[in-house]
């Protein structure tokens, strides 16, 4: 998986895809930050999207029926929560949208893996997927933060966790090689790093990261063959 979140508009869909964009990700209902598009607009591109290419609703929004709605309303079938959704919360969304793939956030604020470890295991039976993502105290945001976290965390999260984790938080073109060598994830995400300084993406890095994190994900592979 090869997500990018923050798409703006169609031009900017098709761009993604067109560089080997595996999934993207649509931020709505966020307290933090502001929202790029309205509900409609994104509904608009998600029902032109290729089907090869998968649409995730990013959200800080925590209980079932809310998440649900969204959902079907967006006509996506994957939902990355990084709100404080409590365990029954998810429970309840699985028994009413058994359709929809859940991925939960996990941040990584220190370099201790106790409450994420803890964290990871309450809602493995719960959950798809997990991301690991970083914080930022300045404003409390919990993703698109721009921040990288303890990675040896992230690395360890992934050998606990009986579900694929996806690595995110601070990753671009110059760092995301490294990074999957290090943590050994399922897949990233990047948002503010393939932007351009006016925040709409820029080609070239998004082309650039695209590359450099298939790399990664072949070395994996080689290393894994050669046992
Ligand atoms: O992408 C967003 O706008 C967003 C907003 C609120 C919560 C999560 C969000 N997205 C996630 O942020 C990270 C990566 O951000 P960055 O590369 O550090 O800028 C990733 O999980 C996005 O899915």
């Amino acid at each position: 998986m090869i997500q990018i979140a923050g798409v703006m508009d169609m031009a900017e869909a098709r761009l993604l895809a067109a560089a080997g964009v595996t999934h993207l990700g649509f931020p709505l209902r966020l307290p933090v930050h502001r929202e790029d598009l309205s509900d409609a607009e994104a509904a608009a591109i998600i029902a032109r999207l290729s089907p090869s290419v998968g649409a995730v609703l990013i959200t800080y929004l925590d209980e079932a029926r809310d998440v649900a709605g969204l959902c079907r309303r967006l006509g996506v079938r994957i939902v990355q929560l990084h709100g404080e959704i409590s365990p029954a919360e998810v429970l309840r969304l699985r028994r009413i949208a058994p359709e929809l793939a859940v991925i939960k956030s996990v941040i990584v604020k220190d370099s201790h893996l106790g409450k994420v470890g803890a964290e990871v295991l309450n809602y493995a039976p719960l959950v798809d997927a997990f991301i690991t993502d970083s914080w930022d105290p300045a404003t409390g945001a919990c993703g698109a933060t721009g921040r990288v976290h303890d990675w040896d965390v992230s690395r360890q999260l992934a050998e606990l966790s009986p579900k694929p984790l996806i690595l995110a938080g601070g990753l671009g073109p110059e760092n995301v090689r490294q990074a999957i060598i290090q943590v050994r994830p399922a897949g990233v995400d990047a948002h503010t790093g393939v932007e351009r300084p006016d925040g709409r993406k820029d080609e070239k890095r998004v082309r650039s990261f695209v590359e450099e994190a298939r790399a990664a994900f072949r070395e994996l592979d080689a290393a894994r063959d050669r046992g």
